[in-house]
């Protein structure tokens, strides 16, 4: 039996939806196709991904879903003004990034902060390590930088028993799991290898440039034999930044946040302002600029990705004006 968080024979989770269709499946695994009762069509949470719902079945096998059960975590993306829901109750989100072209430090902070958010918790995976095997050590360095106790896993397509070992290190049968990265970087392979079978098609990387493409098309949650559960979809594997709250940034940079009690201004921009505990920090090498310049890009896109463009320009005034009022106050 699957682990679900009650024993009640009217449990199910949704493992794919399209528009007003969904499958779930129960606890002893079987799959039905279901639908919405007619209260919940109106209800202002509706049943995404990785949720829970409670039912009746009818029609021998189909299931009508009439209560959304209460969510442990929500991933989401920014689009546009509003935050986009894309799936419920992650425990454990892949960072996926190659060692070679797509390796990003900055990247895989975003990535941090919309994990932290969510609930969810985050194991960097670096994959594609035959492909340039003399900058693992390298990358290994940096990502030890910026990780902060997050796990970093390395992984290769040439050695698919050692992968599959060291991501099952993190699947449990109470985890659900997600892999996100750039096209092209192995999620599906990784899949592929876990499931052990061709769940997804992978396509060879176009010339030149190492981008793949996509090759996935549908939403879908599946059971792995353990009891672990693994949510594929594009739409997941993609998502950018999420509009943030500040504290998910604070949490990705426990470093300059704990720097930054240590100031003397409360609202301390970390600039030029007097009794920054940061810039001294900075000032004898304890911390690099590149860390704050990074902290600082992070703490913007996020606050900048809830506003609108007229409530943006207000803040970079209003950010200008409250430094120079430190630089006063000396
Ligand atoms: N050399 C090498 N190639 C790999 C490795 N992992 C994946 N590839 C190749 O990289 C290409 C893209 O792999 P995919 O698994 O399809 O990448 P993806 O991240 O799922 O891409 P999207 O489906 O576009 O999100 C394929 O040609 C794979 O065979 C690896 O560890 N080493
Ligand atoms: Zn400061």
């Amino acid at each position: 039996m699957l682990n679900f968080p009650n024993d009640s024979l009217n449990t199910a989770q949704i493992i794919f939806q399209s528009h007003d269709q969904y499958q779930v499946i129960f606890a002893d695994r079987s799959v039905h196709q279901a639908t919405l009762a007619g209260r919940m069509q109106l209800a202002d949470t509706l049943p995404l991904i990785g949720d829970f719902v409670s039912g009746q079945v009818y029609d021998q096998d189909k299931f009508l879903i009439t209560t959304l059960l209460p969510r442990q975590t929500l991933l989401t993306r920014a689009s546009n003004q509003q935050d986009q829901a894309i799936a419920a109750n992650v425990t454990t989100v892949f960072i996926t990034m190659s060692l070679n072209a797509d390796f990003s430090t900055s990247r895989v902070e975003r990535y941090l902060t919309l994990v932290w958010d969510s609930g969810a918790t985050p194991v960097i995976v670096l994959t594609k390590t035959d492909l340039e095997p003399e900058l693992l050590v390298q990358r290994q360095l940096e990502l030890e930088a910026i990780a902060f106790g997050v796990p970093i896993i390395t992984t290769t397509s040439t050695t698919p028993l050692v992968a599959r070992e060291q991501l099952n290190a993190y699947l449990q049968p109470t985890t659900t799991a997600v892999f996100v990265g750039s096209s092209g970087v192995g999620k599906s392979t990784l899949l592929n290898i876990l499931a052990a079978q061709q769940l997804q098609s992978t396509k060879a990387v176009r010339g030149g440039d190492d981008k793949g493409r996509h090759t996935t098309t549908a939403r879908q949650l599946f059971y792995l034999p353990n009891g672990a559960a693994l949510i594929d979809s594009p739409g997941i594997r993609g998502v950018g930044v999420a509009s943030s709250t500040t504290t998910a940034t604070a949490q990705s940079f426990p470093d300059i946040t704990s720097l930054a009690q240590q100031c003397r201004f409360n609202d301390c921009q970390h600039e030029q302002e007097p009794g920054c505990a940061v810039q001294a920090a900075i000032a004898n090498g304890e911390l690099s600029a590149q860390r704050l310049a990074d902290y600082r890009r992070l703490l913007r896109e996020t606050e900048y990705s809830t506003m609108n463009s007229r409530q943006i320009t207000a803040a970079k005034i209003k950010r200008m004006v409250g430094n120079k009022k430190n630089l006063r106050r000396r």
